[in-house]
């Protein structure tokens, strides 16, 4: 399969198959959409004599998205970060497609086809937007140190395929305008989207996105809410921490919320919304952001 950018020039309109080819070649599209992909049972993690998370079980199914939500301290993070091999659970599993990713490096559960993004945005600041994405896309280069070294054809080619998605990418968030500034000048928008975009590079089974709105404004949260809903629609698999209750209900399929570290409720957005418990776990969370309503 040849992976040059189709030439708009010739007049043929570029199809979003063609883009698809180009952006996620390796990708397995999910085929069965709404199986478990990923399922955590009975996860717990404890730091000293805190249980940041008990017995917590739920699965993930292929092309959804899915909203991890909770009040401050309620071990949405903790979840991530035992999921994505940060911290080793004192108890439980994490299984994905039926392996386990417990005990995982943290290259490994790439590799299986988790990718994530953190609250605070980890770029490589002196590098560019494109430069930033291809880092991703090297995790996935076959050739050896010596091929690097010496520039063998397969090097090269790997080389201009790697711009060449990378392109792809950015244009797929939507910042393709930006590929050669440094990542720090970019808007706090664009560097949350250029986060995305290097998350995808590793082309994801499961993306998690953890706090992909915060500090946005209004107009910023609409765009983002369109752009995670095209990622599900390409076919990716999502899970979502976010505090923004207006977003979180209008964008994801299913909701699981934490409390003290235990699941409290799991359901579509609106079962949630009208659920007892979520109801009474944010009674009295001052922030807007933090308002079940
Ligand atoms: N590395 C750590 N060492 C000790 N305690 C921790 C650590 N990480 C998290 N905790 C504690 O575990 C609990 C859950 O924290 P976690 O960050 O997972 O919650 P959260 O739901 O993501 O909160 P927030 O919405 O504020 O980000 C909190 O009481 C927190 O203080």
């Amino acid at each position: 399969m040849s992976t040059a950018i189709p030439d708009p020039a010739d007049g043929r309109t570029v199809t979003e198959q063609e883009i698809a080819d180009i952006v996620a070649p390796d990708r397995e599209i999910a085929v069965s959409v709404g199986e478990p992909l990923v399922v955590l049972d009975e996860l717990t993690v404890t730091f000293g004599g805190l249980t940041a998370l008990d017995h917590v079980s739920f699965e993930i199914r292929r092309g959804e998205i899915l909203g991890l939500i909770g009040p401050n301290g309620a071990g949405k993070t903790t979840c991530f970060n035992a999921m994505t091999g940060v911290y080793k659970p004192s108890h439980g599993t994490v299984t994905m497609e039926g392996a386990s990713l417990v005990g995982k490096k943290k290259h490994a559960i790439t590799r299986a086809g988790v990718a994530r993004t953190f609250q605070n945005i980890r770029l490589f600041g002196d590098m560019t937007a494109l430069e930033n994405v291809v880092v991703g896309l090297d995790a996935r280069h076959r050739t050896s140190v010596p091929g690097a070294i010496f520039r063998t054809p397969r090097h090269v080619r790997e080389e201009r395929e790697s711009i060449e998605r990378g392109m792809a990418l950015l244009e797929f968030v939507g910042i393709a305008g930006e590929a050669t500034s440094p990542s720090r000048s970019l808007s706090y928008g664009s560097q949350r989207r250029l986060e995305i975009a290097r998350a995808l590079a590793t082309e994801p089974k499961l993306l998690c996105l953890d706090e992909p709105a915060a500090g946005f404004n209004p107009a910023e949260k609409e765009e983002l809410m369109t752009l995670i809903r095209q990622i599900r629609d390409d076919g990716y698999t999502v899970l979502l921490i976010e505090h923004d209750m207006k977003l979180v209900m209008g964008v994801t399929d299913r909701i699981v919320v934490l409390e003290f570290g235990r699941k409290i409720a799991e359901g579509a957005p609106k079962q949630i919304q009208e659920d007892p418990a979520v109801i009474a776990a944010y009674l009295g969370v001052e922030d807007d952001d933090d308002g079940v309503a």
